[in-house]
């Protein structure tokens, strides 16, 4: 019931969360989009599955070892999440992983070391283009948590509406990416364990 009513809410935004960014924000993910559906590509580092009956969409991630993410990884991430958006057919999104023991390990450590400013700044736009148009879906999002979840794995999973974890006592969640040196900005954990449930595995 809740969920049938945080989705009617949201699908009462869907008007004012699709209008066009005029800050240009996810030009990036658009022009990569309209290429690939232009060639008619398909991502082996994430897999969607479609339900028409029920108008919800499972998104896995398989990009092992890890599911890092990487600016590849992000953007294809954001492509899969934009061609979701457009389909109004689809009201929610399940985002989970196809691997064992990880939902995601974060941020992808080899991008933040040894690469030029550009490409650094590519990455780092790509971060915040992820958790900005997750975070603004006109879809009711869940994240699916089967696996550990630091760091960035556990932004993606705070940028959903709802979070359901297995209860393993061997996977963690959390922002513990200060061990590295890396300082979320405020406000960024409010709702990481008020909102996070756990269910059997
Ligand atoms: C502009 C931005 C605006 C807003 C941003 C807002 C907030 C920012 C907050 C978010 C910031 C996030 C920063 C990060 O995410 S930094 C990354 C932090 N991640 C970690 O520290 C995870 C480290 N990994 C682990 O703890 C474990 O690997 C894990 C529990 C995930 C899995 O353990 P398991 O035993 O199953 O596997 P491992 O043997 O440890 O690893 C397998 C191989 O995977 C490689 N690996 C692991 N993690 C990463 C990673 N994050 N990036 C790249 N590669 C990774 C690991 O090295 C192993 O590789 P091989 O040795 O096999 O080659």
């Amino acid at each position: 019931m809740a969920l049938r009513a945080a989705l009617r809410q949201k699908c009462g935004l869907i008007g004012i969360l699709s209008q066009p960014s005029s800050s240009g924000s996810h030009s990036r993910v658009s022009a990569v989009l309209v290429s690939q559906m232009r060639n008619n590509a398909t991502s082996p580092k994430i897999k969607v599955d479609f339900n028409q009956s029920t108008g919800v969409a499972v998104l896995s991630m398989q990009s092992p070892p890890v599911n890092s993410l990487s600016l590849d990884f992000l953007t294809e991430l954001c492509i899969s999440v934009e061609k979701l958006e457009m389909d109004r057919a689809c009201r929610g999104l399940i985002i989970t992983s196809s691997l064992p023991k990880v939902f995601s390990a974060g941020l992808d450590i080899l991008e933040m070391y040894g690469k030029s400013p550009e490409r650094c700044g590519e990455f780092w736009r790509a971060v915040q283009e992820m958790w900005l148009k997750m975070y603004s879906s006109n879809m009711v999002t869940i994240a699916a948590i089967n696996g550990s979840s630091p760091a960035g794995g556990c932004l993606l999973s705070l940028t959903c509406d709802y979070r359901i974890m297995s209860d393993n006592p061997r996977y963690s969640i959390g922002l513990n990416e200060t061990l590295l040196g890396i300082v979320a900005p405020f406000g960024t954990d409010k709702n990481i364990i008020k909102n996070t449930h756990t269910c059997s595995n």
